[in-house]
Formats: C-alpha cells, structure tokens, sequence
C-alpha cells in the first residue's frame, strides 16, 4: 500500500492505494504542538483501524502547506512503517509545468490539485480547493499552472462574521430554501452557502475569459461539499483529488527509478 498525505492547515487528510484504487481515506486535525511519537502513535492507529500493518506500506508521499509540521510526520512515518516519505516539491516528475512569478511559492497542495486535472481529466481545467483558504487554479491545455487565486475559506469567513459582531452566532452551513432569508440564521446561510457558490460562478467566467474556455470544472477540499451543488456551473466534486494527484507523482517517481 502507497499513503497520500496532504497537510492542510486544518486537516491532515491520509489515503491508501493499492493497485491503483484508493482502500481508504480519512483525515485528522493539524496539530503544530504534536510530536513524532505523537503522530506515529496516532496513524498507526487509524491503519490498524483499516487493518493495513506498518510492514504493507511500500511507500508515501506527503504535501504539505505547514511547513513546521512536514519532517515530523516524516519522522512518524519512518518509524512506524520503516518508509522514507516522498516530499512534494517541483522537482519531482510532476508532469505538470508552473507558470508563475516564482514556481517554488506554490503551495504543494495547489500542484497536487493541478497533477490531478492534467493526469485524469480534459484540459483546460479550472481547480477549486475549499480549505483553511479557498483556492482556485488555471490549469492550461498542455497542464501547466497559469495562476491561482487566493481567498478566505467559507469558515474562516465565517468565523471573522461571527467574532466581528455582537448580534450573530454561529450557524449550520447548510443551504437555505431562499436567497432573500426572512431571518438571521437565513440570511447568513444565504451569505455563507450562496455567497460562496456565486464568487465560484463568477471566478469560473473571469478565469475563462483569461484562460479560455475550461474543459474541467473539478472541486475539493472541506467546504466543497456543501458549496458546490449550489453554484450554476456544473463542477464536479472529488473529495480525494489532492490525494489523487499525490498518487500520480509517486508512480511516476517509482516508474521513473
Ligand atoms: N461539515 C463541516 N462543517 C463545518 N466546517 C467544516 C465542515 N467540513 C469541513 N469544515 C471546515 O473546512 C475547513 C477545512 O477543510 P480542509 O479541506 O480539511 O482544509 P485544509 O486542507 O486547509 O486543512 C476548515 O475550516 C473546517 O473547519
Ligand atoms: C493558500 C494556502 C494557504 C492554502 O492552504 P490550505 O487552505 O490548503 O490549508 C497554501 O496553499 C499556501 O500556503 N500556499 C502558498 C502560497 C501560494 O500557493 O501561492
Ligand atoms: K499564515
């Protein structure tokens, strides 16, 4: 079994594939103060959880946005599966090429998403990652990173709404039956769910007008889930696309050794 790991900074999301096919996937909270023991001890247990033992795990390969965290999880993984851990970075056979300013600023989980679309989807291809931040990635016709934009994810969003105010509180994220709400938790479902859906919408025409027309609307991250189904273009959400990506380059690493 390979493990994907991508290190958000809200989430540590983990996948194992085998043959090919993901066995499975999970996630647990990014954690700055944990230590590798710390961290050993913790996916150790969600493994023995899906029954994969430390000795079937060929190899890994991890993206990471939290750079303080990457060589302990490192660390976690030599010593509970005796595996030296693949980094994400450029200079692995990505396939794909970067066309910014400064290609090493771009976040790992923004190049898996983009491994991704050119790997197992039609080009041009817009990629969405709802996250701690949501990103949205131009990915052109031959698969190269164009652009990113960078925005607040809808929690964090949420949560500078709430602790900016005195009257509103916390709320379900879930979609409200109206735009127009006829109360505060409405109305703030409505900013939240619609809100989000709409700037994807409107982001989608101004990266195509720049881009051309995509062939590939793809979403992830926490957020997508309930985001996307609302926005008018048809966008499809993969929840393991990051994962996915990440899987690509480590076989094209081992084929390429
Ligand atoms: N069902 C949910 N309700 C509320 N917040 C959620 C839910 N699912 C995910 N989140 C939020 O989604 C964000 C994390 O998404 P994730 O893709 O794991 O982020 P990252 O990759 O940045 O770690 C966080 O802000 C988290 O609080
Ligand atoms: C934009 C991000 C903070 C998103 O992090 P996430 O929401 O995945 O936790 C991360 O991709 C990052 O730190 N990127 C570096 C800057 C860039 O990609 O241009
Ligand atoms: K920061």
């Amino acid at each position: 079994m390979v493990l994907t790991i991508d290190i958000g900074n809200t989430n540590i999301v983990l996948g194992g594939y085998e043959n090919g096919a993901l066995g499975f996937c999970t996630r647990i909270s990014t954690d700055k103060s944990l230590e590798a023991d710390q961290y050993a001890l913790e996916l150790s247990g969600i493994l023995n959880l899906y029954k994969v033992a430390g000795e079937n795990i060929e190899g890994a390969i991890i993206s990471s946005v939290v750079p303080q965290i990457t060589d302990t999880v490192a660390r976690a993984l030599r010593m509970f599966a005796g595996v030296e851990p693949l980094k994400l970075t450029q200079e692995l056979p990505t396939g794909v090429g970067v066309n910014i300013d400064t290609p090493s600023e771009l976040g790992a989980d923004l190049l898996a998403g983009a491994i991704a679309a050119k790997a197992l989807y039609p080009l041009p291809a817009i990629v969405i990652d709802m996250g701690t931040a949501t990103k949205i990635t131009a990915v052109d016709e031959q698969g190269t990173v164009q652009g990113v934009s960078i925005m607040p994810g809808v929690f964090i969003s949420l949560d500078a709404l709430v602790n900016g105010t005195s009257l509103l509180k916390g709320i379900a994220t879930n979609a409200p039956v109206r735009a127009i709400g006829k109360n505060t938790v409405e109305s703030m479902q409505s900013g939240v769910v619609f809100g989000a859906a709409s700037m994807l919408d409107g982001m989608v025409e101004r990266f195509e007008a720049e881009l051309g027309p995509a062939k590939t609307l793809v979403a992830t991250g926490g957020a997508a889930g309930i985001v996307v189904p609302h926005c008018r273009h048809s966008v499809q959400y993969v929840p393991t696309l990051i994962l996915d990506g990440l899987y690509a380059v480590y076989c094209r690493t081992h084929a390429a050794l």
